[in-house]
């Protein structure tokens, strides 16, 4: 089976662009959950341009009162600053069910590529073991291809999460059939070193299918951005009539 679990990121940087608490980056998780995701991702970043620290301590006590996963995704070696205390720490605070690794640069727009093991291996592994002891499952973000995949179980990690955006250019171009082969090749070297698999970014309505039925037992998808873009346009009808029902009724 694999599991949905959304990346609520989107829905604070609407809250953000305004200040203020609307929309509620918790109602909509609940909203989620109740509409039946396995669980929730957020990606607090060190500028806090869209998840920040309270954030990250509310939906962690929304997904432990649901008894659904949490996964807090973040760069382990970025230092805290004002705001963002680190990862380790904020992992330390909420103690998710899982910890999603990826090797972001500061500033970065999104993510957009996986680890280096021979350049980040070793720095890896005590943090690797550091989040294990907090009792989060450990997964790394990896591209798809990569030939060191088998490392990260070498290195302690429990998953690997397939970086899927070059997938999703693929599809949209009409051309992700070499990715697709080369995605199903990666998680299986990943599986025969005794990691699990999970994917994410840019997945959709329109390519996630695709890919679950050629990747092999695919554990996790998180999904954000696209799935709340979609979610604007699926409520928008029915939200334009509900303004509409307010002016029609007191003019
Ligand atoms: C790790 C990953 O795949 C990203 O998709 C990330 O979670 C999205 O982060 P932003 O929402 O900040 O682009
Ligand atoms: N790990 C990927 C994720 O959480 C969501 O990525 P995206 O759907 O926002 O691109």
């Amino acid at each position: 089976m694999t599991a949905l679990s959304v990346n609520l990121n989107k829905i604070a940087v609407l809250r953000n662009s305004r200040g203020g608490g609307e929309p509620d980056v918790l109602a909509a998780g609940v909203a989620c959950l109740d509409a039946g995701a396995h669980g929730l991702t957020v990606h607090p970043r060190p500028d806090a341009r869209h998840i920040r620290s309270d954030d990250v301590y509310a939906l962690g006590a929304l997904c432990t009162a649901r008894g659904v996963e949490f996964n807090v995704e973040g760069n382990p070696f970025a230092p805290p600053r004002a705001g963002y205390p680190g990862l380790l720490a904020l992992c330390d605070a909420v103690r998710p069910a899982q910890v999603t690794l990826v090797p972001d640069d500061d500033g970065q727009l999104t993510s957009d590529h996986g680890f280096d093991f021979d350049r980040d291996g070793e720095s890896l592994r005590p943090l690797i073991a550091a989040f294990k002891a907090l009792g989060c499952r450990v997964s790394v973000f990896v591209d798809v291809g990569d030939p060191d995949v088998a490392q990260a179980a070498e290195l302690g990690a429990n998953r690997v999460e397939l970086y899927t955006g070059p997938y999703a250019e693929a599809f949209a171009a009409g051309d992700a059939d070499a990715v697709l082969r080369l995605a199903a090749a990666t998680a299986r070297t990943a599986q025969a070193a005794g990691l699990q698999v999970n994917a994410g970014h840019d997945l959709n309505q329109a390519n996630l299918g695709r890919f679950l039925a050629d990747v092999p037992d695919v554990r996790e998808v998180s999904i954000g951005h696209a799935l709340i873009g979609e979610a604007l346009y699926a409520g928008l009808a029915a939200t334009v009539r509900a303004y509409r029902h307010i002016v029609d009724s007191v003019s």
